[in-house]
C-alpha cells in the first residue's frame, strides 16, 4: 500500500484503491498536435485566470512536453501491477470498474486516458476546445477507450447542474492554482459528487521553494512550463485549500507531498508538502436538502454561473 496514513488521517479503503490505481497505467501512444494551437471562441467561465493565448500555450506546452510526462506515468507500473494482483478477484485488470469519474482540467487528457484504461467510465471536461479536440483524437486510437471516455469542451461552473451529484470521484490535476475563485471551484466539486464521493486535488504549494522551483526554475531558466503559466500569489497551501474544504462538505482525509525525481523518472510520496502535494477529500454520505423556501433565495444570491447554492457553506449562509 503506496499511502493508508499520513498527517495523523486515515485514507478510507476506497481512497487508497483509487490512489493505488491512480499511479499506474498510461496513453499508449502520444498523438501530435493537430497545427498551431488557435481559440476557437469557447468561452472561458469567469472562473478561469488563464487569458485565452495563455490556455492555447498552455496546451502545446503539455503536449511537447508529453514524453515527460508519459514517462512520469508509464514508471508507475510496478504499482499497477502490484494492485492488478490485489484485485484481480474483482475485475481483472479493471480496478476502477463501475466507478464514474470527472477530470476536470483535464488538457489533453493526460490523467484521463490512464483512468479510463483502469476501468473507469470518465467524462474529461475543460474550457480550452482545443485541449478536449487533441483529448478526443488521441483515445479515437483505442476503441475501449472510446467507449469508456467522454470529453466535453466546458468548465467545470457550467455543467454543475446537470451533473449534480453525479459522480463517484472528482480529480482537478494541477487546476487549482489556475481558477479565480477557488471557493466556488470546490463548492462545484462538492456539488457533482455523489454523497461519500471522492476529490483528488494535486497542485503546487505556496511556498519560497515552489516559486524558486516552480516559476523561477520551471518557467525562466528551464522552460519545463511557458513563462507566466503561474503566478506564486494562485498557488494554495495546504492549510488554505482545507480551510475551503472543511467549511464546504468535504472532510480531507489525506494530504500528502509528492515528489518528482527526474533522474529516475518516478513520483514519490514525500513528507514534506513544500513543493507538490496531492490531497483527497470525501462528501458527507448525509445528504444536504435545499429548503424550497431557500431555493427560492437562489434567484436573489449572485453565483455566477454555477448554482452552488446547496452546498453546505452557501446554505449556512442562507440560513443568517
Ligand atoms: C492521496 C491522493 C490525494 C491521491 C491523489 C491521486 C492523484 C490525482 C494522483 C495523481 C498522480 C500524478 C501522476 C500527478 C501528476 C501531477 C502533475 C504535476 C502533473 C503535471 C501535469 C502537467 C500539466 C504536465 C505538463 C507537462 C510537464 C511540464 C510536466 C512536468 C513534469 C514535472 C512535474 C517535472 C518536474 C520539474 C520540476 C523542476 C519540478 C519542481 C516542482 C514544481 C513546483 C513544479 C511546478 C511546475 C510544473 C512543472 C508544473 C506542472 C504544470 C505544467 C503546465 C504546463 O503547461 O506545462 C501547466 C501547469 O499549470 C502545471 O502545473
Ligand atoms: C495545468 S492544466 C492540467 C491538465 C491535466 N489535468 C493534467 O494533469 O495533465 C490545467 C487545466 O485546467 C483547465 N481549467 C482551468 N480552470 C478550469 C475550470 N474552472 N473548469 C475546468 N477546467 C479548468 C485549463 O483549461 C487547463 O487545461
Ligand atoms: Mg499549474
Amino acid at each position: 500500500m503506496l499511502v493508508a496514513m499520513w498527517n495523523g488521517r486515515r485514507l478510507s479503503s476506497r481512497g487508497v484503491r483509487f490512489l493505488e490505481t491512480l499511479r499506474l497505467g498510461c496513453p499508449r501512444a502520444v498523438a501530435e498536435p493537430p497545427g498551431v494551437a488557435s481559440w476557437s471562441g469557447n468561452q472561458p467561465s469567469k472562473n478561469l485566470q488563464i487569458k485565452p493565448w495563455e490556455l492555447c500555450e498552455h496546451r502545446t506546452i503539455q503536449f511537447r512536453s508529453s514524453s515527460m510526462t508519459f514517462s512520469c506515468l508509464t514508471r508507475m507500473k510496478t504499482y499497477r501491477d502490484n494492485l492488478l494482483k490485489t484485485s484481480a478477484s474483482h475485475h481483472p485488470g479493471r480496478p476502477l470498474c463501475g466507478m464514474k469519474i470527472i477530470d476536470v482540467g483535464c488538457g489533453g487528457g493526460l490523467l484521463t486516458e490512464p483512468l479510463g484504461r483502469l476501468g473507469a467510465s470518465v467524462i474529461g471536461i475543460d474550457p480550452v476546445a482545443e485541449n478536449i479536440k487533441i483529448a478526443q483524437h488521441h483515445k479515437s486510437f483505442d476503441p475501449v477507450l472510446d467507449k469508456r471516455i467522454e470529453y466535453k469542451a466546458c468548465a467545470l461552473e457550467e455543467i454543475v447542474n446537470e451533473t449534480a451529484q453525479g459522480f463517484d470521484a472528482v480529480v482537478a490535476s494541477e487546476v487549482v492554482e489556475h481558477v479565480i475563485d477557488l471557493e466556488m471551484f470546490i463548492q462545484c466539486c462538492y456539488q457533482v459528487l455523489k454523497p461519500g464521493g471522492s476529490l483528488f486535488i494535486t497542485t503546487v504549494n505556496k511556498t519560497q521553494l515552489s516559486y524558486a522551483l516552480g516559476i523561477v526554475f520551471s518557467e525562466q531558466i528551464a522552460g519545463i512550463v511557458p513563462k507566466g503559466t503561474h503566478t506564486w500569489e494562485k498557488f494554495v497551501s495546504p492549510e488554505k485549500l482545507e480551510s475551503i474544504l472543511e467549511p464546504n462538505g468535504l472532510s480531507v482525509q489525506t494530504v500528502a507531498g509528492m515528489f518528482y525525481n527526474p533522474f529516475s523518472g518516478y513520483w514519490h510520496w514525500s513528507k514534506s508538502t513544500s513543493l507538490n502535494y496531492a490531497a483527497h477529500a470525501v462528501k458527507s454520505s448525509v445528504q444536504e436538502h435545499s429548503d424550497p423556501a431557500e431555493s427560492a433565495l437562489k434567484g436573489d444570491t449572485e453565483v455566477p454561473q454555477a448554482d452552488t447554492s446547496s452546498s453546505p457553506r452557501v446554505q449556512e449562509e442562507l440560513k443568517k
